[in-house]
């Protein structure tokens, strides 16, 4: 076979033809010949990282408008709903109790998945389409929603004209929650299948900080891109001494494939820009982010674990998966997170965080040095917490995350 033809070979672990280019790039893949040859050949998702692309940019631009207060008749409404009625749900979460305010927050994030499905949908017409993503449309069948399902899908209809990519009949409502519900795939480690949080950091989003729109695609098990819309991320970094001044836009778009690097570029479409994690060796150098929240990860524990490592700067602490994009241009050094017992950890909170830093030469896993396994459906099976870091400062801080969980044990 020469570097220029198709054929049509069958995967290992697939029992589907592929269509392939030989030209493709990056994974390694195993296909057989119908001779039982067995050739390794590197897999291609540049197709689908432009389509991701667009579709979390979209999402990212929708969400910015849903801040300007298009789904509440008024926005003081909406700001005192978001700000007094946040509570938790039974993942503890954060979802507005109050009908109205519930409808608020979770139609939101609802509306950006029905966006990124349609976008992925329409890029990929001939693929399979498989979605594992938070949100479902429950709350938007409800007989109160009404009002707030036409809004959602007017805003919808409205970015979708605004691209001006797309010549499509508007969508209905009922297309819209068919759209939600198309994320309710299991995934697995069987085929591929895209990993949504359409905002990931809610409570980062409601409060007018940061959040992302994380999307990743998973092939047999494993994370092969990742894109993070961040629209509140400053291009400039956001540790050390920086000069605030000197770069004061906002909207970071940070992508990664299996095996070609991270990139970043404003959301408003800059030339894009290879990152990387920080080479720093030195502990006491380092700065960490952990969460905002402290009921999504314990700031005593990791307060102890910096301590052991010598380092002097406060934590960084910023919501959601945009720890992961500042993480890998070199924003701090390390990321810590360590949930109260019984949270379980979702697929899409890390998916394309996890590949944006691992292609940015940064190296991720639970606390007793496991790499994560997205291979097990809806929910990663870890122990104890996640931490990342670069190569270097890996195994200083394994050891430190050891001996202050130890601690902890023995102080209860
Ligand atoms: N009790 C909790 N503990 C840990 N993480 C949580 C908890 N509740 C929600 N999360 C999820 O953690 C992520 C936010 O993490 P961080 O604290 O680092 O910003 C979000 O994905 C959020 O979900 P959501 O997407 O609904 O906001
Ligand atoms: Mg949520
Ligand atoms: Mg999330
Ligand atoms: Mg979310």
């Amino acid at each position: 076979m020469t570097g220029n033809c198709l054929k049509i070979l069958t995967p290992i672990s697939s029992s589907k033809p592929l269509l392939f280019s030989l030209l493709s790039k990056p994974t390694k893949t195993q296909f057989k010949t119908s001779s039982s040859f067995v050739l390794s050949v590197k897999m291609s998702y540049h197709k689908e990282l432009a389509a991701a692309k667009k579709a979390a940019s979209l999402a990212a631009q929708l969400c910015q408008a849903l801040n300007s207060c298009s789904l509440s008749p008024s926005c003081k409404v909406q700001k005192v709903l978001l700000q007094s009625d946040v509570q938790s749900k039974s993942d503890k979460s954060p979802v507005t109790v109050a009908d109205y305010g519930m409808l608020v927050v979770s139609g939101r994030a609802a509306c950006s998945q029905a966006l990124v499905t349609f976008v992925l949908e329409r890029e990929l017409p001939s693929e399979p389409f498989s979605l594992v993503a938070e949100e479902d449309s429950t709350d938007l069948r409800n007989d109160g929603a009404t009002d707030t399902l036409e809004r959602i899908t007017k805003l919808v209809n409205e970015t979708i004209t605004s691209d001006g990519s797309y010549s499509v009949p508007t969508l209905s409502t009922e297309d819209v929650l068919k759209a939600i519900d198309s994320g309710k795939s299991e995934g697995g480690s069987a085929g591929r299948h895209w990993v949504l949080d359409p905002i990931d950091g809610t409570k980062g989003f409601v409060r007018g900080d940061q959040y992302a729109i994380a999307l990743a695609l998973l092939d047999e098990g494993k994370v092969v891109l990742g894109v993070l819309a961040c629209p509140n991320l400053p291009l400039a970094s956001i540790c050390g001494d920086y000069d605030k001044s000197s770069n004061n836009e906002v909207g970071c778009l940070f992508y990664a494939e299996i095996g070609a690097g991270t990139y970043m570029q404003s959301l408003n479409g800059s030339s894009p820009v290879k990152v990387q994690v920080t080479a720093i060796e030195n502990s006491e150098e380092a700065s960490f982010f952990e969460s905002y929240e402290k009921a999504h990860s314990q700031h005593d524990l990791s307060s102890s674990i910096a301590k052991k490592l010598g380092v002097k700067a406060p934590p960084v602490r910023i919501d959601s998966q945009v720890k992961y994009g500042a993480l890998s241009r070199g924003d701090g050094a390390i990321y810590m997170r360590f949930p109260r017992e019984g949270y379980r950890e979702k697929i899409w909170d890390h998916a394309a965080g996890c590949i944006v830093v691992t292609e940015a030469g940064g190296i991720i896993s639970d606390a007793a040095g496991n790499p994560l396994d997205f291979s097990k459906g809806k929910y990663l099976d870890l122990n104890v917490g996640i931490i990342v870091t670069n190569q270097k400062l890996m195994p200083k801080l394994l050891k430190a995350v050891k001996e202050s969980l130890e601690e902890q044990s023995s102080s209860l």
